[in-house]
């Protein structure tokens, strides 16, 4: 535990930055809110204030990490890192907002599933976090889940997966009924978009041919399959008119599918995540098999070695709206689970501790990105899609006091030797990132100071996500109202 908090901090001389401005200023943080922002702000000295200098240094709303799975029970092993120790690597990295899924099994209710998440993550989060709940099945009792966790427990985004054929991959005509009843409850549909059933071919056939190992695991889902389901998922949510997110676009096949579609006025978003931005999917031919295995995530890393850039052009111009991290880290003998099988790796990379640096790296720092955008594709658009924002993702009077001060002349090298997580391999080992936090604040409490973290194990607040963002349904809610189907009289 830190020392007692202090109920006020000054952050002086920065330069705030939300997504539409920046501009040179001082924010008085008081109970957790930002309370003041201006020039000189003055201070009595009688209350007790801390004065951080934020000179030469931007002052940015906390990062919003809209995918995370913290202590994830996937693949027959649970991913190491709970929630205690993921929001802890998340706020080192300056993120300070996460969103996890809910992943109930088959046949288990979704509201039964979403008390389990609150029971393990409300004793152990050090910031903020909201809940994503996957739908992995369908029958009218799910749908009346779908209703509960809307109106009842601030839940308004429901995830699909179409690939893990045979565990939580649901059919054609189960998203329809998933789609249908997001938008009749205001929910944002998501999707894991690869085509589980050709998935299953293809390793099949890679076991039968005698590739065991990691190699196998992007030969068994190329860009195609990432692509038609992309392609699927936007058709059937348009047919619907439902609100369609894209989680984790890891192609540029698939990313491009997606700016068609907006090109075309469909209500779709598209998120990418740090591994995809930085890293790439030669690992996965690496002669050594914890190294290869250490990247196994789905949808994979892509060989093409123009991905990385192409995916950051696409978050500058806006295709692309959110940048996540899928964080879902096991550790080497969790991944050797599957030594003599790459369909038996536990699927899941790290990236939540990495994600804000690596972006300024990528980003920023290659003239792709400015500092404004920056905000917008950390923080700011999640926190709209996800309809909590100006509480989250933006530095305004009355916004939750979720701030990091970014020292952009700073300089490390990121090393699992170092890291915050719980994992035994970092898959960014030895990338210089010039970038980072110098102070992270949440909620009004300092959490990371001089690469120090001081978070409170269970500080943290479960945030309710309401229904009907404006930035999605304004234009739903609009199409619903004058659609109209085409009926020819006959005599
Ligand atoms: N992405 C991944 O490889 N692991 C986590 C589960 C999922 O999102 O598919
Ligand atoms: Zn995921």
């Amino acid at each position: 535990m830190p020392a007692t908090p202090s109920k006020r901090i000054l952050i002086r001389g920065g330069q705030v930055v939300n997504d539409d401005r920046a501009f040179l200023a001082d924010v008085l943080v008081e109970n957790g809110l930002i309370k003041e922002i201006g020039e000189q702000i003055s201070i009595s000295e009688d209350g007790q204030i801390e004065v951080i200098d934020a000179t030469g240094k931007f002052v940015i709303p906390g990062g919003i990490d809209p995918h995370t799975h913290f202590q994830l029970p996937f693949m027959g092993t649970v991913s190491i890192d709970d929630f205690y120790i993921g929001t802890r690597a998340a706020l080192a990295g300056g993120t300070t907002t996460i969103i996890d899924f809910v992943i109930p099994p088959k046949g288990q209710s979704l509201v039964e599933g979403y008390h389990q998440w609150r029971k393990w993550a409300d004793e152990k989060v050090c910031c903020d976090y909201g809940l994503h709940i996957g739908v992995t099945w369908w029958s009218e009792q799910v749908k009346a889940d779908m209703e509960t966790l809307v109106r009842d427990h601030g839940v308004n985004s429901f995830k699909m997966f179409m690939a893990y054929k045979g565990s939580i991959q649901v059919t054609d005509s189960e998203m329809i009924g998933i789609m249908n009843t997001c938008r009749e409850i205001g929910a944002l549909a998501q999707v894991h978009a690869e085509n589980g059933d050709i998935i299953d071919e293809n390793q099949n056939r890679l076991i039968a041919a005698g590739v065991t190992g990691p190699e196998g695991h992007p030969q068994s889902r190329p860009e195609e399959v990432e692509h038609e389901a992309t392609k699927r998922a936007i058709m059937l949510a348009d047919q619907t008119n439902c609100p369609l997110y894209v989680v984790h676009v890891m192609s540029k096949q698939a990313a491009r599918e997606i700016s068609d579609a907006r090109r075309e006025g469909r209500v779709v978003f598209g998120e990418t995540i740090a591994a995809a931005l930085a890293s790439n999917g030669s690992h996965y031919y690496d002669k050594c098999w914890r190294h290869a295995a250490a990247h196994v995530l789905s949808p994979p890393l892509r060989r093409d070695p123009t991905t990385a850039g192409a995916l950051m052009d696409l978050l500058s111009n806006g295709d692309l709206q959110t940048t996540g991290t899928d964080h879902c880290t096991f550790n080497s003998e969790q991944k050797s689970m599957g030594k003599n099988d790459f369909r038996r790796i536990p699927n899941g990379i790290n990236g939540v501790e990495e994600r804000m640096p690596l972006i300024w790296e990528k980003g920023v720092r290659t003239g792709k990105l400015d500092v404004t955008q920056f905000v917008a594709v950390t923080s700011t658009n999640a926190a709209k899609l996800f309809n909590i924002y100006p509480k989250k993702g933006r530095i305004e009077v009355g916004s939750d006091a979720d701030i990091v001060v970014w020292d952009p002349e700073s300089c490390s090298t990121i090393s699992a030797a170092q890291h915050h997580t719980a994992g035994d391999f970092n898959i960014f080992e030895g990338m210089t990132v010039h970038g980072g936090p110098a102070v992270v604040i949440t909620k009004g409490v300092v959490a990371v100071r001089n690469g120090k973290v001081e978070a409170v194990k269970g500080s943290g607040r479960y945030l309710e996500t309401n229904a009907y963002s404006p930035a999605v349904y304004g234009r739903i809610n609009q199409r619903a109202k004058i659609h109209k189907w085409e009926k020819v009289e006959r005599s």
